[in-house]
């Protein structure tokens, strides 16, 4: 189902008025739970008690309530402060202040020609990744608490940068202590000159982090914070809250859905390029000098390498974002809904996964401390975070930030629905029934000796009920998956058996069984479906399926992205490249957590051909990347500020995307031999030399200027002119 922000009316179709049918209560709704139990056959005891499913994901260092509510936390936004620098997608900008970094490293704000021409504002740009050699991860030897399965699994399956194996995770609730002698490095000799010249407040965010991850014991991690120190220093947020507690929370998120040291340092200097005095070359002569000594000295190399591709790929990556973003936020129609849909399309399929990972960490966050804004700005941001990042975390798989995502845009958009609707769940919603369901279950399906893979159980996210009601129309009472339980059995006359069994623990709603694996949906789609009532008569819908089906329906055609967005036409390449990186973002990373007492034969036996992001030629869930790949590219085009995106054959030119749109000579007759030498189109913020260079996937290419009356060399000379005067002024 799409429900993009705009199409949301405030009032339901129909006439209906969430307000008039909702009863009024004050607290709020705690929901986005889910449970699970994994293999009885395996290890049943294990699994039986009551642990949240998606163990890679956050779902299981957060409750359920502080995934759902994100508190302001009394950091705040202010997109409007920030001083003429770079384009960037968010404006989630900063209060900056300069005075305290480090005379050695000169800042300087890109230049407003930078801004005009576009925002690549990287003077030395990174290798592409593919040109990176594969295995960059870092080993360390402090990796602790790995497990067989993960091993085995993640580390195929999730190539070089989910590293679900490499940190033992804090156990809920225990505060994440670690044990410093387990540490193979000595943190406080690495560190303690950055720390002796870093922030009072700066260490305390550190050791924050420290509790709530190990990953941020890592030396690279600990060198990326310090890093991030020194170019954040003096930065604060509108709400007086140091600009680094942004970089240290997009850094937490990103390490608590499983992503290794070098996905966390970029998440600690996603902004830093952008912000601040550092370069690309400044990133890499530090990892690789200040990490030169270590006893990896090549991983360290390579990381650092990594770290500025990545990094690279962020800043790139925001760059094409921030179009995205403002003509998402400029443009509300149904059509340029499909457009910005290219676009992020588009983006999933030119970058690597990582940076869409960062970008969305970042955005998260973000949004979870968007209440300092005045409201006008906040809604801005929750219709484009509705249509530009959340579809990107559905088709990532990243369901937990997707749901937070929803809920906060949810939230700033309908307060008084949110409210409302979130009053009447709190009364109705029962986590506890989800636990004690799957219990029952587990136990029934055991003394009748049928073995199944997964049993997992999750309550129905705010935001999707609400989608739902809008859509069907419908009243809360009418929705019965708030509750819902999932079991993935083993064989297709099991799921019959299982139904069965269901039926007689709990009494069955009339009219709601549905058999979609003797009748599959004409997408495919199989499963049986029916609602019980539970012992606490609230309706509990079960889904019963095989792994054979369950993978159809989160991989195939039938792939439940795809279901929730309904009729968006996608062509194969992109099918296949969202379902690739899906895969690998997050799924088997959930599979995986959730089956964790299971046998590694399970895992080898769903484990993909290739490791993310190279594919061998025979991978079916292979991309653009691949050598061979010939299909269509996407390309962004500028002009006049409007922004479109235009499919062209693979191996297109920009000659071939003038004949397309209509060379420059066509399309400005009248203007003088010189300045048409000016018009000519840039391509990622440089002047075209060859028109036959060939375009690559996500290329931004600028037609024409936003000036018509001027001549381009008067306006950008002007421009420098006034920059470079502003700069001796302010004395930077
Ligand atoms: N992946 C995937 N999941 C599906 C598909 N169709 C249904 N589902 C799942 O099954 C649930 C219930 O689907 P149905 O039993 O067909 O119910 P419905 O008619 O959509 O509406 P309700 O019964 O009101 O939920 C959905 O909420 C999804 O979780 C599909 O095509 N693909
Ligand atoms: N009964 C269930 N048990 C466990 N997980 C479920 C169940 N139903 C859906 N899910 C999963 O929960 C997540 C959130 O789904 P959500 O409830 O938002 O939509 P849906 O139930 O799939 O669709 P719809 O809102 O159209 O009914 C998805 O990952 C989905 O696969």
């Amino acid at each position: 189902m799409s429900v993009p922000a705009v199409a949301i009316p405030a009032v339901a179709p129909g006439g209906l008025c969430l307000s008039s049918r909702l009863s009024h209560c004050s607290s709020e709704y705690d929901q986005n739970a889910r449970f699970s139990s994994c293999s009885n056959t395996a290890a049943s005891s294990a699994s039986s008690s009551r642990k949240p499913i998606h163990g890679g994901l956050s779902y299981l260092f957060s409750s359920p309530l502080a995934r759902l509510l994100p508190t302001a936390a009394g950091s705040s936004l202010n997109d409007e402060v920030s001083p003429p620098r770079l384009d960037r997608s968010d404006e989630f900008g900063s209060s900056f202040s300069y005075s305290t970094y480090s005379p050695s490293l000169k800042y300087r704000e890109p230049s407003p020609i930078a801004v005009f021409h576009g925002s690549v504002s990287s003077s030395s740009r990174s290798p592409p990744l593919h040109r990176i050699p594969r295995d960059l991860n870092r080993t360390t030897d402090s990796r602790v608490g790995r497990d067989k399965l993960l091993n085995g699994f993640i580390g195929h399956a999730l190539g070089s940068y989910l590293d679900c194996d490499s940190y033992s995770l804090p156990a809920p609730g225990g505060g994440g202590s670690v044990n410093m002698e387990d540490l193979p490095f000595d943190l406080e000799e690495d560190s303690s000159k950055a720390r002796a010249n870093s922030e009072p407040y700066a260490h305390d965010l550190l050791v924050g982090a420290q509790s709530r991850h190990k990953i941020f014991y890592d030396e690279f991690v600990v060198k990326a914070f310090y890093e991030a120190e020194k170019a954040h220093k003096g930065q604060m947020r509108a709400s007086g809250d140091p600009y680094l507690q942004h970089c240290v929370e997009t850094a937490v998120l990103l390490a608590k859905i499983g992503a290794d040291a070098t996905v966390v340092a970029a998440g600690l200097l996603h902004d830093s390029v952008d912000d601040s005095f550092m370069t690309y070359d400044y990133i890499l002569q530090e990892f690789e000098a200040g990490l030169a000594d270590l006893v990896q000295g090549a991983h360290a190399h390579h990381n650092g390498l990594y770290l500025v591709v990545l990094t690279d790929f962020v800043a790139l990556l925001v760059s094409k974002m921030s179009l995205l973003s403002k003509f998402a936020r400029l443009n509300n129609t149904a059509s340029r809904k499909a457009e910005a849909d290219r676009l992020h399309i588009m983006l999933l399929a030119m970058t690597d996964a990582r940076a869409v990972l960062i970008k969305l960490a970042d955005r998260l966050h973000n949004m979870m401390t968007l209440d300092a804004l005045p409201m006008i700005k906040q809604q801005r941001f929750a219709k484009e975070t509705l249509m530009i990042f959340v579809p990107l975390a559905n088709r990532l798989g990243i369901f937990s930030w997707k749901e937070q995502l929803e809920n906060v845009c949810f939230k700033h958009l309908y307060p008084e629905h949110y409210k409302q609707l979130s009053s009447k769940l709190v009364r109705s919603f029962d986590e506890d029934m989800i636990s004690s369901s799957i219990e029952k279950l587990e136990k029934a399906l055991k003394d009748k000796g049928i073995s199944y893979q997964f049993l997992t159980g999750r309550c129905k996210s705010l935001y999707s009920i609400y989608s739902k009601m809008l859509k069907k129309n419908q009243t809360l009472d009418d929705i019965h998956d708030i509750h819902g339980l999932r079991l993935i059995v083993e064989k297709q006359e099991d799921c019959y058996a299982a139904l069965e069994i269901v039926h007689g623990l709990w009494p069955e709603v009339d009219e709601t069984f549905k058999d979609y694996v003797a009748h599959p949906k004409v997408n495919g789609y199989r499963s049986l479906h029916t609602v019980v009532l539970s012992q606490e008569s609230l309706p509990l819908e079960v889904q019963i399926r095989t792994k054979e089906m369950h993978l159809q329906a989160e991989f195939g055609i039938a792939a439940h992205w795809r279901y929730k967005e309904g009729d968006c036409q996608h062509s194969s390449f992109v099918l296949q490249m969202v379902e690739w990186a899906r895969w690998v973002v997050s799924w088997q990373c959930e599979t995986l957590n959730m089956s964790h007492s299971s046998s590694s034969s399970d895992a080898d036996s769903i484990r993909p051909p290739c490791p993310f992001p190279l594919h061998s030629h025979s991978c079916p869930y292979s991309y653009t990347q691949q050598r061979n790949y010939t299909g269509p590219v996407f390309i962004i085009i500028l002009e006049n500020e409007k922004m479109t995106v235009h499919e062209l054959p693979g191996k297109s030119t920009v000659a071939n995307l003038l004949d397309r749109v209509g060379g420059i000579h066509i399309r400005w007759p009248n203007y003088t031999f010189t300045e048409k030498e000016e018009l000519q189109p840039r391509l990622n913020n440089q002047p075209v030399i060859d028109l036959n260079q060939e375009l690559r996937m996500g290329d931004l290419v600028e037609l024409k200027p936003v000036i018509s009356d001027w001549s381009l060399t008067e306006y950008r000379e002007e421009i420098q002119r006034m920059y470079d005067k502003d700069l001796s002024v302010s004395g930077r």
